[in-house]
């Protein structure tokens, strides 16, 4: 369900955004309005929705509109155009005195920065939006301990700031956000300023603390890594707009522009790495040495909890590709005698150990199992899938890119079934 509506919103810095809006909307471009008015266009023309219990990352580079557009949804800054829907309430609509309160029982922020007061203890900095949602001096501590156990951050509770490592800093920042059990949460590059082990590790924290919360994440980065990592669904921004909106998966198989392809291409390593670098070899196969038989097959994905199994020949060249539930079904309609191949999934493209993943992605994002990879001869290689692909892409950063290893295998141990 959509919590977070935004509907045609501007933002405009400058004396007279009704001049620049007109400017806009005659067409002109960011540069050119502030050629001609000395006006800065933050934002122009966002139009999109964030669902509740979403992680969505706002990314961009430096000046493209994340903190301005993110800022608008608290109305920390006010839009100059258009409208923000949250939990139903137009937000651009709110007398200020009704945004204040729906803004201490909704909506928490977390800077990059960390925000704290040194002269204030780790408990008293984590309850301090408690204070000021005039919470009692005992709630308010019982809240903000709890959230700071969340956060790893037990027995600190009477240190100080300064007295913490800037990972541990942030973490309370993240309790004094947590304090408040806000439905909506505002990360403004929240863990930008951290070192590189220790920002992996609160990206972590963050979706362990989202795994059973319903709690909605507004997260600006300029980090793919961090967005490919964490966001559910990213905002690419350029030059105030929005220029596309999508889970990972869509955005690299569809880049809407140059922009975005160009975002990726950074830590994007689909023109170099091929099928065959990225294969899982530890894949359930099924040799077929006599007659297929259905119930034999059916039995030992059962044992061994897999849904997919690879039917090759005794030269391993591949098959077809059986399923559980295509199993279950011949088995149910009584056909287990039949041969094996009447149980084959439909449609299935093999890859090839060189295909470019760039070309074949589309394919294996759409199927529900992974993709067979078979060298020259139609050897079966071993398979490839989204997750893994996903995988070695946030690995490229960090290492230079190279997914040759196993290191990601879905199933630990190799397994060969021979009928
Ligand atoms: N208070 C302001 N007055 C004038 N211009 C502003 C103001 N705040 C932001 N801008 C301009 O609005 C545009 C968007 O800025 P914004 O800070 O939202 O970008 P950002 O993507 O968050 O960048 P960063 O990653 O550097 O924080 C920029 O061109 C910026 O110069």
């Amino acid at each position: 369900m959509d919590q977070i509506i935004i509907k045609n919103i501007f933002k405009i810095f400058g004396p007279d955004p009704k001049k620049a809006l007109s400017l806009i909307d005659q067409g002109l471009t960011k540069e050119e309005v502030l050629e001609k008015t000395g006006m800065t266009v933050g934002v122009n023309n966002a139009d999109f929705s964030i669902k509740r219990g979403e992680i969505f990352v706002v990314m961009g580079l430096s000046g493209s509109g994340k903190s301005t557009l993110v800022r608008m949804f608290n109305r920390l800054i006010e839009p100059s155009a258009g409208e923000i829907h949250i939990n139903g309430r137009n937000i651009t609509a709110m007398e200020n005195k009704d945004l204040v309160k729906f803004r201490l029982k909704h909506m928490s922020m977390v800077f990059q920065s960390f925000a704290l007061m040194p002269h204030l203890t780790v408990l008293e900095n984590a309850a301090f939006g408690l204070e000021l949602a005039g919470e009692s001096k005992a709630i308010r501590r019982e809240r903000a301990a709890e959230a700071l156990s969340q956060v790893g951050l037990e027995g600190w509770e009477d240190q100080y700031p300064k007295q913490l490592s800037g990972g541990m800093q942030q973490r309370v920042g993240l309790a004094r956000a947590l304090a408040a059990d806000p439905d909506i949460m505002l990360m403004d590059e929240a863990f930008s300023a951290l070192d590189p082990l220790i920002r992996t590790e609160m990206q972590d924290e963050l979706l362990k603390l989202q795994e059973d919360s319903d709690r909605t994440i507004v997260f600006i980065s300029h980090d793919l890594d961090e967005a490919l990592r964490i966001g559910d669904r990213i905002a690419i921004m350029e030059g105030g707009r929005v220029v596309q909106v999508g889970t990972p998966e869509e955005i690299l198989q569809n880049p809407a522009d140059d922009y975005v392809r160009a975002f990726f291409r950074g830590v994007d390593p689909t023109n170099v790495i091929s099928a065959g670098e990225i294969v899982n070899t530890n894949y359930p196969t099924i040799i077929k040495t006599k007659k297929g038989d259905i119930r034999t097959s059916l039995e030992l994905l059962n044992a061994r909890d897999f849904n997919h199994g690879y039917v090759l020949n005794a030269k391993r060249q591949f098959l077809g590709i059986i399923s559980i539930d295509s199993l279950q079904e011949a088995v149910e309609k009584g056909r287990s005698g039949e041969p094996l191949e009447t149980c084959y999934l439909p449609e299935v493209n093999p890859a090839n150990i060189n295909d470019n993943m760039q070309d074949i992605l589309p394919e294996v994002a759409s199927k529900g199992f992974p993709i067979p990879v078979l060298d020259d001869n139609n050897v079966f290689k071993g398979v490839v899938s989204k997750n893994r692909f996903l995988k070695t892409l946030h690995k490229s950063e960090v290492n230079g890119h190279n997914g040759s290893e196993n290191e990601y295998d879905e199933p630990a141990q190799p397994l060969q079934i021979a009928l």
